[in-house]
């Protein structure tokens, strides 16, 4: 059985006044009992929201995180020290960090490493554009972006990753791929982890990201392939969020 996992990704959005509330929201909410939930904000709030989010179902993410432990590195932040906040997922290969910082597939598989060397679950994001997707290859793009880590992991370290399906032309367009359209190409990446690890794919959590909103959030969430949600927009809206979180009982 796999347990559900809404994570609510914030970008570069909220404040310490949005950390309070999420905090306050969540030590009163009434969750699903089987389902994970973690919230992602910039880095400068990961103190606070450690904090706050102490005796509450909400767990910490980051959105990135650099591939060394420690270094010369301006401007950037290690694995190693979000653990020290607690950090517990981390987003690697979100189509925004592939597009606006040219993280390709190497870099995506670094960043993943570095994660899973300090403990943190890597949430593998893939998706196609609207391009890739109206030319026919939206399994191709996608397979080659999950095959290309997944092929290199050990089989310990595959089971520890969860995948995020995004669609880029749903990210934050409002157009949200149908439940349809995500479950065929969610049962896709199963099938085709199945093809080298049975117990492993039944086993995968994959999640839906792209306009996912508390109006749409049950029907994607029923589908049989869909374990989850990656949530943009919807996650800086405590009210919203929580619905998504409870619709994915
Ligand atoms: O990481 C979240 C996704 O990019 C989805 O964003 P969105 O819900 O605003 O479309």
């Amino acid at each position: 059985m796999r347990t559900p996992l809404i994570a609510g990704n914030w970008k570069m959005n909220g404040s310490a006044a949005l950390v309070e509330e999420f905090g306050h929201a969540f030590a009163e909410a009434r969750l699903p009992a089987s389902l994970d939930v973690a919230v992602l904000p910039p880095f400068p709030y990961l103190d606070a929201a450690r904090r706050g989010f102490e005796g509450t179902p909400l767990r910490l993410g980051a959105q990135t995180l650099n591939p060394l432990h420690s270094g010369a590195h301006t401007g950037e932040v290690s694995g190693r020290m979000l653990r020290e906040f607690g950090v517990e997922y981390a987003l690697t290969g979100h189509s925004e960090r592939r597009q606006l910082y040219r993280e390709g597939d190497e870099a995506v598989l670094d960043r993943l490493l570095a994660a899973l060397s300090v403990g943190i679950t890597p949430i593998l994001c893939v998706g196609e554009t609207l391009e890739e997707r109206d030319t026919g290859r939206t399994m191709d793009v996608v397979l080659r972006q999950v095959g290309y880590v997944m092929a290199r992991l050990e089989p310990d370290q595959r089971s520890r990753v969860v995948i995020a399906y995004e669609p880029v032309w749903a990210i934050g367009t409002g157009r949200t791929a149908t439940p349809q359209q995500a479950q065929e190409v969610m049962a896709g990446i199963r099938q085709y982890q199945a093809g080298f690890d049975r117990e492993l794919a039944a086993g995968l959590r994959l999640l839906y990201g792209g306009s996912m909103n508390a109006g749409n959030a049950a029907e994607l969430l029923a589908q049989p392939d869909i374990d989850g949600g990656l949530v943009g927009g919807a996650s800086l809206k405590v009210d919203d969020f929580l619905a998504i979180c409870q619709s994915a009982g």
